[in-house]
């Protein structure tokens, strides 16, 4: 049976569909020093509508794997599918916007000009760009502030500025690549609570990079635990943590306890 179609003839992705199937994906860089195992025989599955954490040491292949779903790099070995097509053709098909690790705003251009440029190259009419330029701001709490530069804004909010632009095109899938890193713990947790609000009205698939065992364990409905040389997953949570969470829930003998996974996870890794 074919792919199920929308109106406008793209593929269509149903309620608990899968999204990213990877099945034995490998990744090895060749370099001048020889080659480097960045990832090994990965298996995963992401299911429409989850939050998936990708956490684990340096060089572990977490942006390497993000990157292979969004078709920046190609598996050596293995298959990988987004919705049921090759990462390329999910590209060209606009199935996801990607959020870097540095906000990344031109300085010349108002926040307005950098979340309109994806559309710009699109081609959408000025009407599109307009339209959804405000309602992409709403979304991440900068309504009022397009005709901003982004010098004029603090680093959390432009790393929000950043998020609208992925959102601009409306892709299901959101990959975002350790976005919170360099921000200081307070304005991580109040832009954990805003993705978390955000992804709650969107229903969109998020690949999200971290570090932080907390930020994690706060945003997943599944924890993908890695470890280096060579790059591979020791450990796959699904969350019991319910879809609507206070701050406080960190505090939680639920939360307690997945944190504790992860961190058992990691140690196995390092130890291997
Ligand atoms: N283009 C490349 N050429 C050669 N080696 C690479 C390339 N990109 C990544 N690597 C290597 O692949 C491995 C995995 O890198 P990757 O950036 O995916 O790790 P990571 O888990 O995201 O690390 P970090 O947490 O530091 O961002 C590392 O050993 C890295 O040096």
């Amino acid at each position: 049976m074919g792919a199920l179609r929308d109106v406008t003839g793209e593929p269509m992705t149903q309620m608990g569909e899968t999204v990213v199937a990877a099945s034995g994906v490998d990744l090895t860089f060749e370099t001048n020093d020889g080659p480097v195992h960045a990832l090994k025989g990965v298996d995963l599955e992401i299911g429409k509508g989850e939050f998936v954490s990708f956490i684990g040491p340096s060089g572990c292949g977490k942006t390497t794997f993000l990157r292979c779903i969004a078709a920046l790099e190609t598996p050596t070995g293995g298959t990988l599918t987004v919705n049921g097509m090759s990462p390329d053709e999910a590209r060209r098909a606009r199935a996801y916007g990607y959020v870097f690790q540095a906000a990344g705003l031109y300085p010349w251009r108002t926040i307005g000009g950098n979340i309109r440029l994806p559309l710009e190259i699109m081609g959408y009419d000025k009407a599109a760009q307009a339209e959804r330029v405000a309602r992409v701001l709403e979304l991440v709490d900068l309504a009022g502030f397009e005709k901003k530069y982004p010098w004029q804004l603090s680093g959390g909010m432009q790393q929000r500025a950043s998020i609208a632009r992925a959102l601009a095109f409306d892709a299901d899938i959101l990959l975002m690549d350790e976005p919170f890193g360099a921000l200081d713990e307070i304005v991580r947790d109040h832009l954990n609570e805003q993705l978390l609000a955000l992804w709650a009205r969107t229903g969109k698939t998020i690949g999200f990079v971290t570090h932080s065992i907390p930020e994690a364990v706060y945003l997943s409905t599944k924890i993908v635990v890695m470890s280096p040389r060579p790059g591979r997953i020791t450990d796959v949570i699904e969350s019991p943590l319910p879809k609507e969470r206070p701050l406080d829930i960190r505090d939680s003998k639920e939360f307690i306890e997945v944190a504790h996974r992860v961190r058992e996870g990691l140690r196995a890794g390092h130890e291997a």
